[in-house]
């Protein structure tokens, strides 16, 4: 396909799809990157030259990433004008090259365009997202042992509220929608119905079932003890509560579990280990103080998507902080790794802030494409750069002894450390 405004490298070639979904990867592969609003100037460049340090030195000239700049967010509306905030052929491209990665986009509050970062979630059906916090021996944290809190966030991507189905208090629609549940289904406790604003959060069956069934396959494959289900079903019986029941379903019907206790826990042995994989829950209010008492006791966590957005940064700060927060937004063929974080927008253009995330998520990108050897450098020059103490100002804000670095230096002294 030719594109507007989408430069194909010419010596590249695709990320191809098998009818398995396994993939099919070049030496020479095509990946789309999206720059990102504010730090995303900053940690983007950062991130593709720690990467291509990695694969050079992990392949010498037989493997290169030939990046492809593809457009979202101000730089799209500078390129294909007013509100094209994500053109169609920057859609069009992710899907085609099967793996890319993108920085942060801004999402304004209460106004202005839906999320870029949802939009391409739901467009292309990226229904796992995926967050590993696992925490790298040296950076501070907050609390006393970090290192009991290694967890996999598999966050529901294409439903709940973020579906965007909401009106605004006063509006005709709202109006519409309250007298309907007044007068057809009998709603007669929204307090203050002139001004409420409405939001409606679908949840379905199939959506938590294909999300359950990939975090238990998660911790079949990478040997974890237990897959948590949390959710706030006491109060959102017919969403959260129906999320429980429909993921202990798809334990007890796809993975033979059997029920402990006379459940709704479960547990079924790991067909590649013989050893016991618990399928538990708990309530999403007692969980978030759980991962600071006991973290130990959860692996694998399957979340709906505002708990699950909620969850990671509250993980990410556990282990010392979203600056290196990596993340994956996947569907069965198609992958788009990002940072948990946003924009940081009073950082943007500072070469300050902490490019680690980013990194990290291209970690994770390599590992999916088959290149542990450069994926195993990035880690271990990670370990060994935030041993050394030289660090960015988040971490050195909270370190003893620290230099501190910019976003560039810490990427610099990741190569220099590979
Ligand atoms: N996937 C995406 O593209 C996401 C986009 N967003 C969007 O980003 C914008 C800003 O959101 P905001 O709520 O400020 O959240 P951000 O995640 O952008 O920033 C919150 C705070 O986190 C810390 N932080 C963020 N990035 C880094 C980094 N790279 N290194 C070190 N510390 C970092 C900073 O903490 P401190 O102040 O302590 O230094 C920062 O002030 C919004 O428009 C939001 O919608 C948000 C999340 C994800
Ligand atoms: O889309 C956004 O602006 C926020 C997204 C977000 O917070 C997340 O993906 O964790
Ligand atoms: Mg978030």
């Amino acid at each position: 396909m030719s594109y507007q405004h989408i430069n194909v490298p010419a010596s590249g070639q695709k990320i191809t799809v098998n009818g398995d979904f396994s993939l099919n990867v070049p030496d020479k592969p095509i990946i789309p990157f999206i720059e990102g609003d504010g730090t995303g100037r900053d940690i983007t460049p950062v991130m593709i030259k720690v990467v291509d340090a990695a694969v050079a030195k992990a392949y010498g000239d037989q493997r290169k990433i030939q990046w492809m700049e593809i457009y979202a967010g101000e730089k799209a509306v500078k390129l294909y004008g007013p509100g094209n905030w994500l053109p169609d052929e920057t859609v069009q491209a992710v899907k085609e090259h099967v793996v890319s990665i993108k920085g942060p986009l801004t999402t304004p509050i209460g106004g202005g365009h839906r999320s870029l970062n949802v939009t391409l979630r739901q467009a292309l059906d990226l229904y796992v997202c995926l967050r590993p916090v696992r925490y790298f021996k040296g950076v501070p944290s907050p609390v006393k042992d970090p290192e009991k809190t290694n967890m996999v966030i598999f966050r529901e991507n294409s439903e709940d509220i973020y579906a965007g189905i909401e009106f605004d208090a006063g509006s005709e629609k709202a109006k519409l929608l309250i007298d309907f549940l007044r007068t057809q289904l009998g709603i007669d406790n929204v307090r203050f119905p002139e001004t409420s604003g409405l939001g409606v959060k679908p949840v379905s069956k199939e959506g938590t079932q294909r999300l359950v069934r990939k975090a238990i396959q998660y911790a079949i494959d990478h040997n974890r003890p237990n897959v948590t289900l949390v959710h706030k079903g006491n109060i959102m019986k017919f969403t959260e509560g129906s999320f429980r029941d429909w993921g202990f379903e798809t334990a007890l019907e796809e993975f033979d579990a059997q029920l402990v206790d006379g459940g709704p826990w479960c547990k079924l042995k790991n067909p590649k280990t013989g050893r016991d994989i618990i399928v538990k829950d708990v309530l999403a209010d007692a969980f978030m103080q759980q991962i600071l008492l006991r973290p130990a006791e959860y692996s694998v966590i399957a979340t709906l998507n505002l708990n699950g957005d909620y969850i990671s940064d509250a993980l990410a700060a556990q282990v010392g902080g979203i600056g290196i927060a990596p993340g994956a937004n996947l569907s069965e063929s198609i992958a788009v790794f990002e940072a948990t974080h946003g924009t940081a927008p009073k950082y943007a253009g500072k070469d300050y802030v902490n490019p680690g995330s980013e990194i990290l998520s291209a970690e994770m990108m390599l590992r999916h494409i088959g290149w542990a050897e450069a994926a195993d450098l990035i880690i271990d020059s990670m370990e060994k750069t935030i041993q050394s103490k030289h660090v960015t100002y988040d971490f050195a804000r909270l370190m003893e002894g620290a230099v501190q670095v910019s976003c560039s230096g810490f990427g610099q002294a990741m190569i220099e450390n590979m």
